[in-house]
């Protein structure tokens, strides 16, 4: 199971940290700030070579040349379990970030997404200088502050539009809500962003049903494959050896790590698939349980 990942962006202070944590305790996603990833090779005992060159861009809201940020993601990546889904958090900003992320994680991970938390300006300002109260960032002041939104609508803003525009799904969220009600907004974005998946492991087995079941264990959890089996090949002695009627996907609910799809067949049968998502080589969506009701 490939890696995958939603970038999460928005202005400075609008609130990306703060969700992606949330995000992590209901998803099981590992969360990588790239914020924090310099900051910690900018602290790094012995130094790195790059200390000085981060601290500078930092503190004048400049993004770091792409080798430095990504070998960070990279190696960040590599520590955890394949099969994953990580959280990108603040990356990619530029055009030179897009396209050395392009060049380097094309095919090797899958992006699944982007969460865009968009948030006024005034707004965004009044939540760097209270966080600069305590947080002890040196680019949490109005001099760096209105430098970083100089770069996010110059820089990030435009890249935002370029995977837009190239088919990644992108979802906007108002950042300047009230917490409790940005959170229901992303665990929204996410479960959409999901459903997707669902949808095509749904179709994988689909195709797998169309050629009699050969590498349904890709998709069906263990303990059931079996049972499984058997109710397709009564499914065909009910459809005089057929392998199935066409089937119409009429609801997909994804919520957490459970999914549920409800389809109709053309012989008004009912079935409900119900998948579970998981981590690990064997990692991605796995069907758990089903139903089939006839003639309803
Ligand atoms: N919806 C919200 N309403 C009010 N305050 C919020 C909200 N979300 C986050 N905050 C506060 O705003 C500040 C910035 O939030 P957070 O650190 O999550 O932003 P960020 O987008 O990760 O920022 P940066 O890119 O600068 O690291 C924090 O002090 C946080 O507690
Ligand atoms: O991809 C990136 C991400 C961040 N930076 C630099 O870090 C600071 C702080 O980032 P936060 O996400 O707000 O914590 C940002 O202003 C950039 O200077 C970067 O260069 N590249």
């Amino acid at each position: 199971m490939k890696n995958r990942v939603i970038f999460v962006l928005g202005g400075p202070g609008a609130g990306k940290g703060t969700q992606c944590a949330k995000m992590v305790e209901h998803f099981d996603f590992v969360h990588l700030s790239v914020g924090d990833l310099l900051r910690k090779e900018r602290a790094k005992s012995p130094p790195s070579e790059n200390a000085e060159l981060i601290e500078s861009y930092l503190k004048e809201g400049k993004l770091v040349p792409v080798s430095i940020s990504l070998a960070l993601v990279r190696e960040a990546m590599e520590r955890e379990k394949e099969g994953s889904v990580f959280l990108i958090d603040g990356f990619p900003r530029n055009d030179e970030n897009l396209d050395g992320w392009t060049k380097a994680m094309q095919g090797v991970v899958n992006v699944c997404g982007v969460l865009v938390y968009d948030c006024p300006i005034q707004e965004l300002q009044r939540r760097i200088l209270s966080r600069g109260e305590t947080s002890g960032r040196s680019d949490d002041n109005l001099e760096s502050a209105k430098k970083r939104f100089k770069t996010f609508e110059g820089d990030t803003m435009p890249v935002v539009r370029r995977m837009e525009e190239s088919g990644i799904k992108s979802v906007h969220i108002r950042g300047e809500n009230k917490l409790e009600k940005v959170w229901e907004d992303t665990r929204d974005a996410i479960n959409g962003i999901m459903a997707s998946e669902v949808v095509a492991c749904n179709e994988g087995l689909d195709a797998c049903l169309g050629v009699g079941g050969k590498g349904l264990e890709q998709f069906v959890d263990e303990n059931i494959v079996g049972d499984f089996r058997e109710h397709l090949r009564i499914m065909q002695l009910g459809n005089g050896g057929r392998e199935g009627g066409a089937m119409t996907m009429k609801k997909v609910g994804v919520e957490g790590r459970t999914a549920t799809v409800e389809m109709r067949g053309e012989r008004k049968e009912e079935v409900v698939r119900v998948w579970e998502r998981r981590e690990g080589e064997r990692g991605g969506w796995m069907l758990i349980h089903y139903s089939l009701r006839m003639g309803v």
